[in-house]
């Protein structure tokens, strides 16, 4: 059994880097980290790794916790999702208008604490973890636009955005009626729709008669269907992102990582092709295949032809390869980038 001391002792002078321990985002947050060449070694059941080969820690955690983490400055550097990102600013915010509104501060730091946001900043978009918040409901119920779920029951993980998207849509509905000049004031004490806090299964919640819809995330939509439920409207759409506390203890740290993660995404998009062409057909083929910047040309040791090597987003190559040959390239070769840096 590890130390906790030892641990404590061991992180210091270490970069805190905050991993998904499970889910959705574990997998593909582990195989960035291993295309980085963040090489550890995690005991069983121990969510601290040190990184042998720079002074770095890995923390794993929950996805829905990591923005609190990195938010207040505990932990520099995290991968979670944009959805928990929001959900975390907007628990913050209602925080912060709950004691405005109980007069513990003044409307003036609570824009001052607005002002400051989660405490979490967007380094880059990871490219993996598409999904979106939906707000669903049964597919052969009574209600059909989000407005008919004002004053019921509403199962989610997702309470702040929840709490915040109905507080605005029923601001939107009063509005029609009466003016009120402090837009979504007390919110957390005056909702009417009533948000269920639910910390999994959420689409359970209409079938077993806990909620009338549900706000929950959807990627290919088969749970969703499997559950009855159709979506009505999207909160947030999201993915995986990297992000930084406002002050990380070592800044250059966090963006050699950041370059070295930025590599490894697009060394998984792109391919490099090679092929051969005529020059005077060049810049056809330039047109079919720019590259990220432009394409490399050598001269080829036959009169007129010249060797072109370009990098070509892998979801587009086929057609590429299709153009190019059409217009007369020949020997057209398709390599996997292993890794890369601008
Ligand atoms: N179906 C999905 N497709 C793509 N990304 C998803 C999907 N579901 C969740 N995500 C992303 O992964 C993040 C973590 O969700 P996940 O359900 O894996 O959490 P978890 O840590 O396992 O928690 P839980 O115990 O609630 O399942 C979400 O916030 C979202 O950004
Ligand atoms: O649209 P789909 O591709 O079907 O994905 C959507 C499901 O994925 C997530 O849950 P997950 O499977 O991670 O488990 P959970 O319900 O326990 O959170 C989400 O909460 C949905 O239930």
């Amino acid at each position: 059994m590890a130390d906790f001391d030892s641990i404590d002792s061991s992180l210091e002078g270490r970069l805190l880097f905050a991993v998904p321990k499970k889910g959705r985002l574990n997998q593909a947050a582990l195989n960035l980290l291993e295309g980085a060449d963040i090489q550890f070694r995690r005991e069983n059941r121990l969510d601290i790794a040190l990184v042998k080969n720079l002074p770095i820690a890995l923390i794993f955690l929950p996805a829905a916790d990591i923005p609190t983490f990195v938010g207040e400055g505990q932990v520099d550097l995290g991968i979670t999702g944009w959805d928990q990102v929001q959900e975390h600013d907007a628990g913050v915010r209602a925080l912060y208008r709950a004691r405005r509104v109980s007069g513990e501060i003044t409307p003036e730091e609570e824009v001052v604490q607005n002002g400051r946001g989660s405490g979490c900043e967007t380094v880059l978009d990871l490219g993996f973890g598409g999904c979106k918040l939906q707000v669903q409901v049964p597919q052969n119920g009574v209600y059909n636009s989000p407005k008919d779920l004002i004053g019921k029951n509403i199962g989610t993980s997702f309470v702040h955005l929840a709490r915040k998207y109905f507080a605005s849509l029923e601001l939107e509905v009063d509005a029609a009626k009466t003016q009120t000049g402090d837009q979504l004031a007390g919110f957390t004490s005056k909702l009417r729709t009533k948000i269920i806090e639910l910390s999994g299964s959420v689409e359970a919640a209409c079938a077993l008669g806990v909620a009338d819809g549900i706000v929950d995330l959807v990627e290919s939509g088969e749970t969703m269907k499997a559950a009855g439920l159709k979506p009505i409207d999207t909160v947030v759409e999201s993915s995986a992102i990297l992000i930084k506390s406002r002050k990380p203890s070592n800044p250059e740290l966090v963006e050699l990582i950041a370059q070295r993660i930025r590599g490894v995404i697009t060394a998984q998009k792109y391919v490099l092709c090679q092929y051969n062409i005529r020059r005077t057909t060049l810049a056809d083929a330039s047109k079919i295949a720019p590259g990220k910047r432009a394409p490399t040309v050598t001269t080829l040791d036959e009169e007129g032809w010249v060797a072109v090597s370009v990098m070509v987003e892998k979801k587009k190559l086929a057609p590429i390869m299709d153009e190019l040959s059409k217009i007369g390239a020949h020997d057209i070769l398709v390599l996997d980038i292993k890794n890369s840096r601008d």
